[in-house]
């Protein structure tokens, strides 16, 4: 899907393939996202969301392809230099991959958000506090900033990932299922955030989420993953509407749109 003319490449998969031992995992013949792009990606357990998610952050590297981060190749760069092309990603894991026994605060972890964008032996600032607190506070945990991370709930220590991110002011944003940790209330704060943060930042945003109604609306474009490839990749409204859709689930899924938000549920 083509975004409009002027808008920069932020990042570009092309001939990807990952592999877990000898079993291909993800192969991607092209991916290309634009900054203030925010793409929804959706499927089934096991059909590489997450290996996606980890390719782009160079959590990952493939067995070949290549990986552009604002025209920057990230697949070939020595493992010394990545970090330095990475320090503009914001990637928020699965709530099942958090360290149980990280020993910092929750606002020291927000911090770690703005050390990875300095220069090794820079100093925080008075600013970069502030705009550690902001986020916290925005994601209204300003009262537990000097909790440690791993005494906070499981939500609480998603948002307080999700306020790391923010904070790093991110070219690319990586979300793998933050949502779901939340309770419903929260759900619906993250929505409205993911709206406020398209809005206001370049970012380009890659989401994956199990739940259509997260999608929020700023979420024009849709990837279908299948077996580790892309089985459809277009509009929200075309890719929820599509056969694929069926194909993936196995059952008809009945999509409706409510003020502008998807809700989907089988069609039995
Ligand atoms: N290190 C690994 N070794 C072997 N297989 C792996 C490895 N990492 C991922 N896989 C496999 O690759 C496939 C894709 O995994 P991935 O975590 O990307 O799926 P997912 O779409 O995020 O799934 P879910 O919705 O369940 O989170 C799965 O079959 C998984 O078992």
């Amino acid at each position: 899907m083509q975004a409009p003319d002027k808008a920069k490449d932020c990042l570009t998969l092309k001939d990807i393939s990952v592999t877990a031992g000898p079993k291909p995992i993800l192969q991607i013949d092209s991916l290309h996202l634009h900054e203030r792009e925010f793409t929804g990606v959706i499927g089934a357990n096991g059909a590489g969301k997450s290996t996606l998610l980890k390719l782009c952050c160079g959590l990952v590297l493939p067995h070949q392809g290549s990986v552009k981060l604002c025209g920057r190749e990230i697949a070939s760069t020595p493992a010394w230099k990545r970090p330095r092309a990475l320090k503009h990603i914001g990637y928020v894991p699965q709530s099942t991959e958090y360290n149980p026994d990280l020993p910092f605060t929750a606002l020291e972890v927000v911090l770690m958000g703005i050390t990875g964008t300095k220069p090794l032996t820079a100093p925080l600032t008075k600013n970069d506090r502030e705009i550690a607190r902001r986020w916290l506070d925005e994601l209204g945990l300003d009262e537990y900033r000097n909790r440690t991370f791993r005494s906070l709930s499981g939500g609480e220590q998603q948002k307080t990932m999700i306020a790391a991110a923010m904070a790093s002011d991110p070219k690319l944003l990586l979300l793998d299922e933050p949502g779901a940790s939340l309770d419903f209330g929260w759900k619906e704060q993250l929505v409205a955030i993911l709206e406020k943060l398209n809005d206001i930042s370049h970012a380009a945003t890659i989401f994956v989420s199990h739940e259509a109604n997260l999608l929020p609306a700023c979420c024009k474009r849709l990837v279908l993953l299948r077996s580790g490839r892309i089985a459809a990749d277009g509009s929200t409204i075309d890719v929820l509407n599509s056969d694929h859709f069926r194909a993936v689930y196995g059952r008809n899924i009945k999509v409706t749109n409510l003020a502008g938000r998807w809700h989907a549920a089988a069609n039995i």
